[in-house]
Order: C-alpha cells, then structure tokens, then sequence
C-alpha cells in the first residue's frame, strides 16, 4: 500500500520538480525566489505543460492513494501506553495539537512535566509522537547498549538524516577524535582557541571607543566558526573564507530542510525523498557539501606531500581533528577524504550552532543585567593577576563566571528536549514500563530546571546559584557547567553525551571574558532583551538582534602584585603577550 501510494505520487509530483530543478540549473529561477517566485514558475511551466496532457487522471490516482494510505496508516502501530500532553480539551483536533507544537513547545512540555514528571507521557511533534520519560529512568537507559536504544538513529531519525547526515550512522569517528585525541589534549585544544579567539576578535571586533551597533548572532557565529575550524581542520583552511562561509551557512541549510521537512503533514512522510529535491535549502546543502569536498581534498593532498618531505609543523598534542582522523580512521570508508569532508562539516555543525547560540544567550543576559557585570570583571581581573594570564588553571578558577553561563543556559536552554534514543527493539524497564519498538523517547531538559523540586526560585535568574553551592564544605568540584547528571541533561546524558562540552565551555569562558574585559554593551535606545523563539523542541536567540558595542578606553586603574594590572585586551589572550604594564 505504501510503496503503491509512494509511487503514484512520486510519479505525479516528479515531473515539475524535474521542471523545477533544470530551471534552478538554467539560471531561470534562482533558489531565493522559493517558495513564492518559484511556485509561480512552476504553476506556469511544469504544472501547466503536465495538466495540459494526461495528468489530471494521474493526480486522482495519486489523491486517492494518499486517502487510502491516510485511512490505514499507523493504525496498526505498536505505542508505550501514556497519556498525550497538550490537549486543550477533548475536542481539540491532534492536526492542531501537533500545529501548535511547531512555536508553543514550551506550554505543551511543561504542562506534561508537571503532571506526568514521574512516570511518562506523549508529545506530539507535527512529524511524530515523542515518549518523554522520567529522568528516574535515565541511568538506567544509558547502560543499554546503542544496538538496543541507539542514539545515532535517533539523531539521523530527528534530523531527517538520510538526506545528508548518513555519514555519523556509518562510524563515530568523529566522536573518537574528541574523545581519544581532544579530551586527553584539552589543555593544548585550550590554547589554540585561546590563539584562534585573539586573531578573530582582532579580524571582527568593532575597535571604535564610540558605541557600535552589531547584529550579536551573527557576529558570534563568525568569531566561533573560526575557533571550531581551527581545531577541526586547522591552520590554514581555518581562515580560508570559503570555508568559513561554507561550515556557517550549512547549519541553517541543514536546519531549514529538517524543518519544512518535519512541518508537513505527517501522510506525506514517504514522499520526503521527493520533496527534499524540491526544496532549495537541500539543493544549497549539496553545493555546501561540494565546496567541503574540494577544500578538504587540497588539504589533504598537500599534508601526505608535506609529509613525504618532512615539512608537517603542526604541534603534535594540538593537531587538526581531520588529520587525526585522515591517520586513525579504522578502515578505508572512514579515511577516505569525501567521507571526511562530510564528517568535517557535520562536526562543525555540532559544534558552531550550539556554542554561538549559547555566547548569544550569556552576552544577552549580561547586557541585560548590568549589575552583574562589575563582580564578573572583578573576578577576572582577580583570577588572571593571580595565575598570570589566561590558562586552563585560570579557566578552571572563574566560578562566578562558570555559575552565570550555567544559569544562563539553564533559563535559556538549546533545547527543550535532550537524550533522543529510538528503540531499536522491543524493551521492558526494571519496574514493568514496556517500550516497544520504534519508540522514540526523549527527556524534559528544560522543564526539569524549571522545577522547585529541582531548582529552589526557578523563576529567579541567580547568576551566582552555582557559585554559592560551591562555596559550601566538600562541594567546590561539584556544581560546574559542562557536569551531567539525571537533573543537568543539557549537554546530554551517558555514552552519547556531548563529548565537546568541557572545550565548548572553556570557549565560552575566553569570548565572554574577552568581551567583560575589554567592551562594554548596551542595547540600543528602548530595546531590551528580545523574547527567545522556538521552532519545536528548538530554543534560540533573536537571530536579528543588535547589540550597541564599544571598546572600552580606561586601562590601568588596578594593581596586581605591585604592577598596574593592564587591560588586559584582547592580544592579551595569545601565548606569551604580558598582561601587567
Ligand atoms: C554549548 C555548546 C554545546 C551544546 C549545548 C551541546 C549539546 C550536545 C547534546 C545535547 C548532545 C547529545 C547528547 C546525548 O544525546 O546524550 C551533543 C552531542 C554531541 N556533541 Fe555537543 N554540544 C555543544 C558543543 C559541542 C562542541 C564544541 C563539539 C565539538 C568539539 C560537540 C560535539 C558533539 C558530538 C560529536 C556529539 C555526538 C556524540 C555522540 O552521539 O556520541 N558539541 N552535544
């Protein structure tokens, strides 16, 4: 019935997308024009040319399949029992339930966290129902093993992955270089960010001591793409603009498909592969993936001559993750170079987006919050004299800044839920919860730090919660942004939690310190902070936020150790520069 309906209506929408693609490759439309401009082309190119010949029996054909295949479709699906959070009343339509889940997550979540949080309930996404278990369970679901509760297919399965992302589903690679290289090296990944950070604050950063208005998301895109590309590909490839180009404008590419792709109705689910070719953010992804693949190649080929010659300088304990991975891939498929320009890309996506768009949160809530932007200085000021610049101890030393970006996540989360695993065999849980196969199951992150029970005054944003916690006897190791735990599910929980947090959170401490230090912030004349937007389970900033900024021009106002402590600017972060005067 599926592969019938499937067909039918392959058949019918092929053509004008056909129609449609050799326009976009003629230069007759350009992928801009999508989806009005390019609509209008087709209903007066491909469209019409069809509905003049045979089509109109073709389309009943199809309209009837897809009837059929709406009737019978899931019914016989296996589902965990649990009640289904969101209904306004019984009468409600699911149809606008799941609607209203596309920018109204938060109340539908909270409202099933509040009265379900200890046992479980339904969420219904406009492309699939979500199980959203107890955090209780979640030890115990991260000791089964990934054959049986697997945390790749959820990912490629939530991000319609087999369009492009199937490359993380034939090997983690790219999880072994952060765990086997970046995790015992994290100093030295430390200090080539810290090097990284300077020359692009140098390259973007307003120097004006007059205010400066700044669009902040973009500009934190930018400065942290060029950190990521240079501990995932290294120098020189870091600072190629095509590439720059390229590892930022992926991420809304891949963002825009999987999310036109999980807005459409449900029934249409087996004609995605048809869709995907006529939407032009995937035809954009492609060329992105194109350019990946020959700057990865010319890299590649120049390190194996550099090689050969003897000439590679790069330090041993720091080396690009691409070059670990072109050495230590386990077999042909994970060393060949189009393999590796795609998992270069995917791994700066996890790696961009997320940091930029939690710098984004943290800078919005200072500028906000100016009060807490004198004990943040204050601290750095104090911390940097005492360890004599910017080192992983100092790093390690900034509490109350740890404390604030920990809070500021907490009220400003990535992502109202985490831990997506698909079952991928019927299981039972230790006290009877039965989770047949194909459930897709997640938990309430956001939610479960908006609890009392949790969190004391959730509501309040207390900068410094962390910090005091820490404060108290035996407790100072505890309390720290980049921990997980059943609570502080952010970064992920169990063997596919985020094996990038402890280098993501020491970025974040050297941006926001750069920034403390060295700018002051305030938004422009009657802006606020702007309201957080949502696309599903999605949370991020204002993308069209500004930001007034400038450099601050009072240096050498405190001591330290007898000596002036210097303003400590911003070519302060790279190795070896003095911060005293
Ligand atoms: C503030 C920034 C970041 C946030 C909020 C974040 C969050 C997450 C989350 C929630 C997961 C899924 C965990 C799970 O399913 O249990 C994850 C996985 C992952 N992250 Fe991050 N991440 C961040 C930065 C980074 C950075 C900087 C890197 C690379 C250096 C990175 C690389 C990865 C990779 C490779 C995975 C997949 C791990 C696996 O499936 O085994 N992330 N991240």
């Amino acid at each position: 019935m599926l592969r019938l309906s499937m067909q039918a209506v392959t058949y019918v929408l092929g053509a004008p997308c056909q129609v449609y693609q050799q326009r976009l490759r003629d230069g007759m439309i350009g992928h801009w024009q999508w989806p009005l401009a390019s609509i209008h082309e087709l209903l007066g190119g491909g469209w019409s040319d069809i509905l003049e010949s045979k089509t109109i029996w073709r389309l009943s054909v199809a309209a009837i399949a897809i009837l059929v295949y709406l009737v019978f479709h899931g019914r016989n699906v296996e589902k965990a029992k649990a009640p289904y959070a969101g209904y306004r009343s019984f009468w409600e339509p699911t149809f606008w339930v799941r609607l209203r889940f596309i920018n109204g997550a938060w109340p539908i979540i909270m409202d099933g966290y509040r009265k379900y949080k200890d046992s479980m309930f339904w969420i219904r996404r406009n492309d699939r129902d979500i199980l959203i278990l107890s955090n209780k369970y979640v030890d115990e679901l991260r000791a089964i093993p990934d054959e049986k509760l697997s945390g790749f297919e959820a990912d490629v399965e939530n991000l319609r992955g087999p369009y492009y992302l199937d490359v993380i589903l034939r090997s983690n690679l790219h999880t072994r270089s952060l765990n086997q290289k970046m995790s015992p090296n994290l100093q030295a990944y430390v200090d080539i960010v810290r090097d990284e950070l300077a020359h692009a604050l140098k390259s973007e950063m307003p120097e004006s001591e007059n205010w400066t208005e700044v669009p902040i998301g973009d500009f934190l895109l930018r400065i942290i793409a060029r950190i990521s590309a240079r501990f995932i590909v290294g120098l020189p490839l870091c600072r190629n603009e095509e590439w720059l180009r390229v590892s930022t404008v992926v991420g809304v590419n891949v963002f825009t498909t999987v999310l036109i792709l999980r807005e459409l109705p449900p029934f249409l689910r087996p004609l995605h592969p048809v869709i995907v070719r006529c939407l032009p953010s995937w035809h954009r992804l492609l060329e992105n993936l194109r350019v990946a693949r020959s700057l990865i190649a010319e890299v590649l080929e120049q390190y194996t001559l550099n090689k050969r010659e003897g000439k590679v300088n790069y330090d041993e304990a720091a080396s690009p993750l691409l070059l670990w991975m072109s050495e230590n891939g386990s077999n042909s498929l994970e060393r060949d170079p189009v393999n590796l320009a795609h998992r270069m890309i995917f791994l700066g996506l996890g790696s961009i987006h997320t940091t930029a768009s939690q710098a984004a949160h943290a800078i919005h809530d200072l500028t906000a919050r100016p009060e807490l932007i004198i004990p943040l200085r204050e601290e750095l000021e104090q911390v940097l004299c005492t360890e004599g610049g910017w080192g992983k101890s100092a790093l390690m030393k900034l509490w109350k800044l740890d404390s604030f970006m920990s809070e500021s996540q907490r009220v400003n989360p990535p992502a109202l839920t985490v831990f997506h695993r698909l079952a991928m065999e019927p299981m039972t849980l230790s006290d009877g919860t039965y989770l047949p196969k194909g459930t897709f199951i997640a938990m309430a992150a956001a939610s479960i730090l908006l609890d009392p029970d949790v969190v004391p005054n959730p509501e309040k944003f207390d900068a410094f919660r962390n910090y005091r916690e820490r404060l108290e006897p035996g407790e100072s190791t505890r309390h720290q942004y980049a921990m997980v735990d059943k609570d502080h599910l952010h970064f992920g929980h169990g063997r596919h939690a985020c094996p990038g947090r402890a280098l993501a959170v020491n970025e974040l401490k050297l941006i926001l310190g750069s920034f403390l230090l060295n700018y002051d912030l305030k938004y422009p004349e009657g802006k606020g902070r702007p309201a957080n937007q949502t696309v599903d389970e999605i949370v991020f900033a204002d993308p069209k936020a500004t930001l007034l900024i400038r450099k601050l021009s009072q240096c050498g106002r405190r001591r330290c150790d007898g000596k002036t402590l210097h303003c400590l600017m911003i070519q302060d972060l790279s190795e070896g520069a003095p911060i005293y005067t």
